[in-house]
């Protein structure tokens, strides 16, 4: 196993920000946690990186203990923080440089791990960190966590305010790093990425509500759900909120998604009572679930 986290408890003072979470990572993976802020991702990465000690439980990463062999996780592992943590004042070839030398390595000698990334960068190396946009600073962020060949990479909300664009190429990075035989742990609040993932452990407030492929956990997605849309948005989600037989109503993109109670749940019975509220253009579809309603769904 690439990480092995057993039973794992951490609180601050009066939060309790992990409970009791356990979970593997095979050699290669690469594993999504996937939840909401607050939900405890980035204290679980602080402790898999050796830089917070849980209250219980144990660790371990690339077979190493996380509190005794820490020096040794440290080389080991790479690590893109959620927040930006570059030099701001260094030039992207100086910070680049610098995390090189603090591993005893030089860019040369681990050009190639980095080659398909940093070449995009490249161009800019006499820019400051600072100076960057959102998508470059997240790749030399990258090239940073790489520059030391790690066995092991952690990436907590990397693509967290990157466009679209950027957080699509950033995914394909990550599974050619994959392909390099190197075993990722990313966390994300998007839950289109979680689908990239070979694995995934659904997370809120310091629990996993489920863990399995993103295939698995949509397939067992217990109800038939229903796209609704209507001529007045707001409204149509009151009224079906008030519908006596609704297990689940949320926005969804451009519709609301909708659950009911029954298992004899006829769709024009949800109409007629629409219709009955003065709702115009009603439409009622079957659509397959997601993992967002997967999430929606254990969270409720
Ligand atoms: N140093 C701290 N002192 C007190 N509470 C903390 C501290 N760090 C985190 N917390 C709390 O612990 C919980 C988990 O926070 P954590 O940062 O691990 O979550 P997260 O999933 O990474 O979310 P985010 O994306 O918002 O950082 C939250 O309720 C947070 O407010």
């Amino acid at each position: 196993m690439s990480i092995t986290v057993s039973n794992i408890s951490k609180s601050y003072k009066k939060v309790q920000a992990l409970q009791n979470i356990s979970f593997e990572v095979k050699e290669g993976e690469l594993f999504g946690l996937i939840g909401p802020d607050g939900a405890g991702k980035t204290t679980l990465f602080r402790i898999l990186t050796t830089l917070l000690i849980a209250n219980e439980g144990f660790a371990t990463v690339a077979n190493f203990d996380v509190v005794a062999d820490y020096k040794k996780i440290r080389n080991s592992v790479g690590y893109m923080p959620g927040k930006f943590s570059l030099y701001q004042d260094l030039t992207v070839e100086e910070n680049l440089n610098f995390f090189a030398t603090i591993f005893g390595t030089t860019i040369k000698e681990n050009y190639d791990l980095i080659k398909d990334i940093y070449v995009q960068i490249e161009p800019f190396k006499d820019r400051r960190a600072g100076k960057l946009s959102g998508g470059m600073k997240q790749k030399l962020a990258l090239c940073c966590a790489l520059i030391h060949k790690p066995k092991v990479l952690f990436l907590d909300e990397p693509t967290t305010g990157v466009d679209p664009v950027s957080r699509k190429e950033f995914w394909e990075m990550l599974k050619r790093l994959q392909q390099k035989g190197i075993t990722i742990l990313v966390s994300t609040p998007y839950m289109d990425e979680a689908a990239l993932c070979d694995r995934i452990a659904l997370i809120q407030n310091g629990k996993i509500l489920q863990m399995d492929t993103p295939q698995a956990i949509v397939k067992h997605y217990p109800k038939q759900i229903y796209n609704v849309r209507a001529n007045n948005t707001y409204q149509l989600l009151n009224n079906l909120k008030a519908y006596t037989y609704n297990h689940s109503v949320y926005p969804f993109g451009e519709f609301v998604h909708y659950t009911d109670s029954r298992v004899d749940f006829n769709p024009s019975d949800l109409y007629k009572y629409l219709e009955s509220k003065n709702l115009r253009n009603i439409e009622i579809e079957k659509t397959e679930p997601t993992i967002e309603d997967t999430f929606m769904e254990l969270a409720k």
